[in-house]
């Protein structure tokens, strides 16, 4: 299905954000790992949390639910005996899975998205497990993988942060399950750091004792250690919900986001900050966000490792910016669903944007007079740069066509329905 986005000056009402993806995930996790039953409030429903739920299902655990919870029973530290499993395109859970996958005798993850997940790389995660004695097979480093574990053992870990900090958090979410203490040093840079705050705060709430260093980069991890069923409430996503307050701050706008708290240790809670430093007129009180954009913003410099989800979301909003944006230190975005600089930046120029790539940097010359639009965009099949297309065709002065927009269930399946009951001129055709 493709999405027609045609311009739209206002943009007024209030919505409840979406649950967080990355919280679900790691919900979802801890219970299948603990050997009673948890419940979690308010869970994310998307493609990617449907992964993680199919594949615990799968592994063992029992799953029931309702509106408003999920109820699980796991497996504790002995899943069941699979030969395959089917993480879809979700980056996150099939990371983390890798290495529960280490406690069976051998689990195939197959390939169904050959030209989004299938490219991405695996090879840090996969040279860590081998040091563990876990045995895996791969195709340079990527999809289909086959782990043959069973008797993956602790001990010293190395792995690298330099292309994902998802191989460190699946690490984290093994070893206190092995007999053996264990001891992980993190070599190189690690991105998206902050997202191994939300890793490590779950795991405590899970009832499992991690000493971390305080720069992150050493690990000491007591073996034996058991998950406890509990219950956990999921916080509202501030990734896709700076797409909506980019969306907002590109327009004449009262819109209002609930559910965002201020104390998140989501890093993309900076979307609130650096709509604030393009001098958005904007609110966030008491987990909600209120922005009343007047379609006026400045340039600024971020260091978008901070916030690796919302970056695109935020270089939308500065298209339309006076003065040139830059925002650096985000190579890592290349190893996403698709390459989010030269992929992405290919889409916004084909939109009128100015913009230019470096390594790990991406530049927006603003053009706060819009940008031409009237063209087709293609998704590459990612669902934030679908997100952050949309934002742009707001405010260009012809209609854009998003092809393949659906992809942008993987996070945010109810996207365009809170835009439209914001005002948004958007509208699903069929391809
Ligand atoms: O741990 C997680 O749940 C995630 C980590 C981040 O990936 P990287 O560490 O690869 O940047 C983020 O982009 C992804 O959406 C979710
Ligand atoms: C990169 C993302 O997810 P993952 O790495 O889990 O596929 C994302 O949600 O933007």
């Amino acid at each position: 299905m493709d999405v027609l986005v045609t311009p739209t000056p206002k943009l007024s009402g209030e919505i409840q954000a979406l649950s967080s993806k990355n919280y679900t995930t790691r919900y979802l996790l801890v219970a299948a790992l603990a050997e009673g039953t948890s419940t979690i409030y308010y869970p994310a429903h998307s493609e990617d949390s449907d992964a993680m739920r199919r594949c615990i299902r799968d592994l063992g655990a029992v799953v029931e639910e309702d509106e408003e919870k999920i109820v699980i029973t796991g497996f504790g530290g002995a899943p069941k005996d699979v030969k395959e499993l089917n993480v879809g395109n979700a980056g996150a859970v099939l990371r983390f899975l890798m290495s529960i996958a280490a406690l069976s005798p051998e689990v195939t993850f197959i390939n169904v998205y050959p030209d989004s997940l299938g490219k991405r790389p695996h090879d840090d995660l996969i040279d860590a497990l081998q040091q563990m004695g876990v045995e895996v097979e791969h195709r340079e480093g990527k999809l289909p993988i086959t782990i043959r574990g069973g008797q993956a053992k602790g001990g010293k870990i190395k792995v690298s942060g330099s292309v994902s900090s998802q191989f460190l958090s699946s690490l984290l979410f093994l070893t206190p399950l092995l007999a053996e203490d264990s001891e992980i040093e993190v070599l190189h840079d690690l991105k998206s750091k902050v997202v191994v705050g939300q890793t490590l705060e779950v795991l405590e709430q899970a009832g499992i004792v991690i000493h971390a260093s305080e720069d992150l980069m050493h690990y000491r991890i007591p073996g034996g250690q058991t998950y406890k069923a509990q219950s956990y409430t999921v916080q509202g996503d501030y990734p896709g919900s700076a797409a909506v307050l980019a969306a907002a701050a590109v327009t004449e706008s009262d819109v209002t986001i609930h559910r965002l708290e201020e104390k998140s240790k989501q890093g993309e809670r900076a979307i609130v900050d650096v709509l604030r430093m393009m001098e958005v007129p904007l609110t966030h009180d008491n987990g909600v966000v209120n922005v009343k954009g007047n379609g006026k913003l400045k340039a600024l410099e971020f260091d978008g490792d901070a916030a690796t989800d919302a970056v695109l979301a935020m270089v939308a909003a500065a298209v339309f910016a006076e003065g040139t944006s830059r925002f650096y230190n985000v190579e890592n975005l290349r190893y996403k669903e698709c390459d989010r600089i030269t992929d992405y930046l290919a889409e916004l120029r084909k939109a009128g944007a100015r913009v230019e790539e470096r390594q790990s940097e991406i530049i927006v010359h603003g053009r706060p007079e819009g940008v031409e639009g009237g063209v087709d965009i293609d998704a590459h099949y990612d669902h934030r740069v679908i997100m952050a297309l949309t934002v742009v065709g707001l405010r260009a002065k012809a209609p854009i066509r998003i092809h393949d927009a659906h992809h942008v269930a993987k996070s945010y399946p109810i996207y365009f329905d809170h835009l439209k009951a914001l005002g948004a001129n958007v509208e699903w055709i069929e391809a």
